[in-house]
């Protein structure tokens, strides 16, 4: 064996770009206009470990976040300046209008707070290192919680089967805006920090258009992208119901690998994908014996599977056995002297589960009576952010009663059962009721990860003097971590006597049950860093293994690019395939109709007379003029691939197959009318020049097998007679080769723009270019429409040589070849959309009928959240300029 020598650099650490939703601080602007504070945020414990770890411990990885900054506030106390008591105002009308300066030094010192905390927890002599590692996003318009509508009031009540009465009025639409900004200014973020090679990591609800978004804004097909969703995904019957649901399934499904809590959730979001993207799936089992789903959408795959989240037990545990808390725990043990103390902390909103909690708890009172003023339940509900909403101050009403009614009935002068307390506590209060309890219940109805289920059985795991070792857990099924805690004492929380009974049940356990149970339910914890680095080992292995396969992704087509160039050309040609590109894929041919809005679209597109529009189809002359041409007679019309052509404003077709021995069509016939005698459901469809065969309506097995042997077959003979056979969407079809979509493009491009055609002349290469399109929108999906992109990227090649100074401003000549489809398909188009729906909204974009913020990947963000360089984003740029003056002014006068 030969030796190597040995390399000594250092080993470069994979870069990963962790997008959270919200950075993991609260940032508050004091007295001064660079007096910035910042502590940690509370919630999302989980998450916020997993970024600690990478950030603090991980030798491995380089972490960078990308995260909102939240709704930035003043501290309490600028708000009693001079200035403030003398014109009081309130914090959602100030639009924090920060300046360049202002932002760059919050940014310094976000970075230095992220350094700092690394050095306290590494107990390291000060960083040295340059990277800086926190990335926020910027948005700071006025109500600067308008970002998180659309997650909060639509989004998450459905996925948690909750369904808000319709509202598809104008607040939604408001609200989805909003929500397709800030994802798109996430995508912007990403656009400054990304370099080659990086792993994108998305998290949860909120960013569900970021990978879709990523794939339109890069020109990197090895991006890899990786999403994982911390909430429960519904059945279907509930996605469903979301007006937008197919533009989240489109935007999700951009990424490489999509991965839930645990199996159900994979398998509803599956099934969404089939029902509604008309997607296929394989299953299989992956390396830790879960289910997981290769999805085929859009002729693309992506994985998806589960991999429920973790918590820093280590940690947990370092900070639950303190001296400090030893204390606190035996405070609370001589307040309730003698009583078991059940334990619950829950948010308070409605899928919690704590008026089921208190229900079940009022149960087990009256069941079992000789537990009466022998127990005492300490429910702390922190508030949600939407405290001041109509349904959680009913919630809060409704729960005030239950305490009330339970605290009559079951208590006395000097107790109350019930310890309610609606508030946020501080962490070391927290652990020391987790130590301290005897039983803790979660009864939510809903939720993806209860991490308070996996810190109570982490805190029972450890020995202590307080005799409070494997004290048992009841779960609710209906929590994902009920997936998890296998071993946990699990029920049903709207079943108030079993909830009472199982209480009574867990009381009675013995010491040895006791321990039994909670040895069960300690190895059943999964461990951030787990979760961390599988998620990661998983998602680079789907890198490795996609280099193998030289995977090449195709970015999705940016549209505000597109729509710059359009509004700046005046020689525009639109080409633009029939089936599968204009209207979706049906199984009847002859169902397969423009829609009203396709008609409105063309109408409109066409009136511009800087605009030339051809439909190049494989359909013939019969259902193009039927549908087509019969209504607007201004379209440029090419039926059978090529085979024959009208041009635009003119009704008579020329056939370009005139000359051509039809006789193998009588051959091809007799091989298909044999297929189609093998395979109900299949049928041949009889153009002037082609013949199909399709397949789509059989038993799809044997249409496939039957596909693969009838091309075989015909391939034997169709030689002789210069045909190409043709693999197209469930059909094979056959037509003489010299013909093609790409021939009719050529001759389209190298033509005056505007000009009537002579169909039967050749072309001339020597056309002066500002004759010709300076943009062309070529638009297919299927094979046949290769010959069209390719073609496209010849003329372009050829232009470069002849025209190298004659490009537009965006350093090319105006083409887009854009195949409809995923972005994994193979294609030689430069970018991709991904289905009929996508194209109209960008024509519809073109023509004015589309808002800019309809779909994700249409707009560029300033970073107050105006469009770029738009009139809103000057003005609020002056305004922002004004605010400052008047503030620094105020200031110097009343230090004066
Ligand atoms: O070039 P195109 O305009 O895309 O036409 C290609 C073929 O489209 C039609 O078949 C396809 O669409 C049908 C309707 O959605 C679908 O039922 C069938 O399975 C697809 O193969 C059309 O029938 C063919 O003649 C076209 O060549
Ligand atoms: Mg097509």
């Amino acid at each position: 064996m030969t030796t190597t020598a040995q390399d000594n650099s250092p080993k470069r650490k994979q870069r990963i770009i962790n997008c959270v939703t919200q950075l993991p601080y609260k940032i508050q602007l004091g007295e001064s206009n660079d007096d910035w504070k910042i502590s940690a945020t509370t919630g999302n414990s989980a998450l916020y470990s997993s970024l600690e770890y990478l950030q603090f411990d991980s030798t491995e990885y380089e972490q960078h976040v990308v995260g909102w900054t939240g709704e930035i506030t003043r501290t309490e106390r600028s708000l009693f300046t001079k200035e403030a008591k003398e014109k009081p105002h309130d914090l959602d009308d100030d639009p924090l209008y920060l300046t360049k300066e202002q932002i760059n030094g919050l940014t310094t010192t976000l970075q230095d707070h992220m350094k700092s905390e690394k050095e306290a927890k590494t107990d390291n002599t000060p960083t040295t290192s340059a990277i800086n590692n926190v990335h926020p996003v910027w948005l700071l318009r006025k109500n600067q919680s308008r970002w998180r509508n659309y997650a909060e009031k639509v989004i998450w009540p459905t996925f948690h089967y909750i369904l808000n009465p319709s509202n598809e009025g104008e607040q939604e639409k408001n609200w989805w805006y909003d929500y397709v900004k800030i994802n798109e200014a996430y995508a912007q973020k990403i656009g400054e920090v990304y370099q080659k090679g990086d792993i994108i990591w998305i998290h949860d609800y909120y960013l569900l258009l970021l990978p879709q978004l990523l794939r339109m804004k890069f020109n990197d097909e090895s991006i890899i992208i990786g999403y994982f969703h911390h909430a429960p995904w519904p059945s279907n019957e509930y996605f469903r119901c979301l007006p937008r649901r197919k533009q989240i399934l489109d935007g999700l499904v951009g990424a490489n690998r999509i991965c839930f809590q645990n199996e159900s959730f994979s398998r509803h979001f599956v099934s969404s994908c089939k029902r509604l993207l008309d997607a296929t799936a394989k299953k299989s089992k992956n390396s830790s014996d879960n289910d997981q789903y290769q999805v085929s959408v859009y002729g693309g795959d992506v994985l998806v599977d589960s991999l429920p989240i973790g918590v820093n037990t280590t940690q947990i545990l370092k900070d639950a056995f303190t001296k400090d808390i030893d204390s606190k725990v035996l405070s609370i043990k001589q307040a309730y002297q003698n009583k078991k103390i059940i334990i619950g902390r829950d948010r308070l909103d409605s899928v919690r589960g704590v008026v089921q909690k208190l229900r079940a708890f009022e149960t087990f009172l009256a069941m079992y009576p000789e537990w009466r003023d022998q127990v005492v339940l300490i429910q702390v509900s922190s508030p949600t952010a939407n405290r001041n909403s109509p349904q959680t101050i009913k919630l809060e009403q409704q729960v005030n009663e239950l305490v009330n009614s339970i605290n009559s009935e079951y208590g006395s002068l000097n107790f109350s059962p019930v310890q309610h307390y609606y508030m946020r506590i501080p962490k070391d209060v927290y652990l020391s009721l987790l130590r301290v309890a005897d039983l803790c219940l979660i009864t939510s109805v809903r939720d993806g990860m209860n991490t308070t289920a996996l810190e109570y059985v982490t805190v029972k795991s450890h020995m202590s003097n307080f005799l409070c070792y494997g004290n048992p857990l009841i779960l609710s099924e209906f929590s994902g971590s009920s997936n998890v805690l296998k071993d946990a004492i699990v029920v049903n929380p709207w079943d108030s006597v079993a909830v009472a009974k199982s209480i009574n049940m867990a009381f009675k356990l013995d010491k040895e049950e006791k321990t039994t149970l909670e040895s069960k339910l300690w190895n059943e914890v999964p461990t951030i860093q787990d979760w961390t680095n599988k998620f990661l080992t998983s998602i680079k292995e789907l890198a490795s293994s996609d280099d193998d396969v030289e995977r090449k992704m195709t970015p999705a087509l940016n549209r505000p690019v597109l729509l710059e160039n359009y509004k700046q050309s005046k020689r525009r040609l639109f080409l633009f395939d029939y089936d599968g590109t204009l209207t979706p894929i049906v199984k009847d041919p002859a169902a397969a109709i423009p829609s009203a809005r396709l008609y409105t679209i063309l109408q409109k597109l066409s009136a511009d007379p800087h605009n030339q529009i051809w439909i190049i189809s494989g359909r013939d002359q019969k259902f193009l003029n039927k549908w087509l041409g019969g209504k607007l007679p201004q379209l440029g019309l090419s039926a059978e691939h090529g085979c024959f052509m009208k041009d635009v404003s003119c009704e008579d077709w020329v056939n370009l197959t005139e000359k051509v021995d039809m006789s193998w069509q009588v051959r091809v016939n007799e091989v298909m009318e044999e297929f189609t005698t093998r395979t109900p459901g299949s049928f041949i469809e009889r153009k002037k020049v082609a013949l199909t065969w399709h397949y789509r309506r059989t038993v799809p097995e044997l249409g496939e097998f039957h596909a693969k042997e009838l091309k075989e077959k015909l391939l034997t003979f169709t030689d002789d007679f210069d045909l190409e056979v043709m693999d197209g969407k469930a059909n094979i079809e056959v037509r003489p080769r010299f013909v093609n979509k790409g021939e009719i493009v050529k001759r389209l491009v190298w033509h005056q723009h505007g000009q009537p055609q002579d169909m039967l002349k050749g072309i001339s290469e020597k056309l002066p270019k500002d004759e010709m399109p300076d943009f062309v929108l070529c638009l297919g999906d299927d094979f046949t429409d290769e010959d069209m992109f390719r073609q496209l990227n010849t003329i372009e090649t050829c232009w470069k040589g002849k025209y190298p100074d004659e490009k537009n401003q965006w350093g090319n000549y105006g083409f887009y070849p854009v195949t409809v489809g995923s972005a994994s398909k193979k294609t030689v188009a430069k970018a991709h959309l991904t289905d009929p729906q996508q194209v109209l909204e960008t024509l519809g974009l073109l023509v004015g009928d589309v808002s800019l913020f309809q779909s994700a990947g249409t707009v560029d963000l300033d970073s107050r959240g105006h469009v770029k360089n738009s009139e809103s984003s000057l003005k609020s740029k002056l305004a922002s300029k004004a605010y400052v003056m008047k503030r620094s002014a105020s200031y110097t006068g009343a230090k004066v």
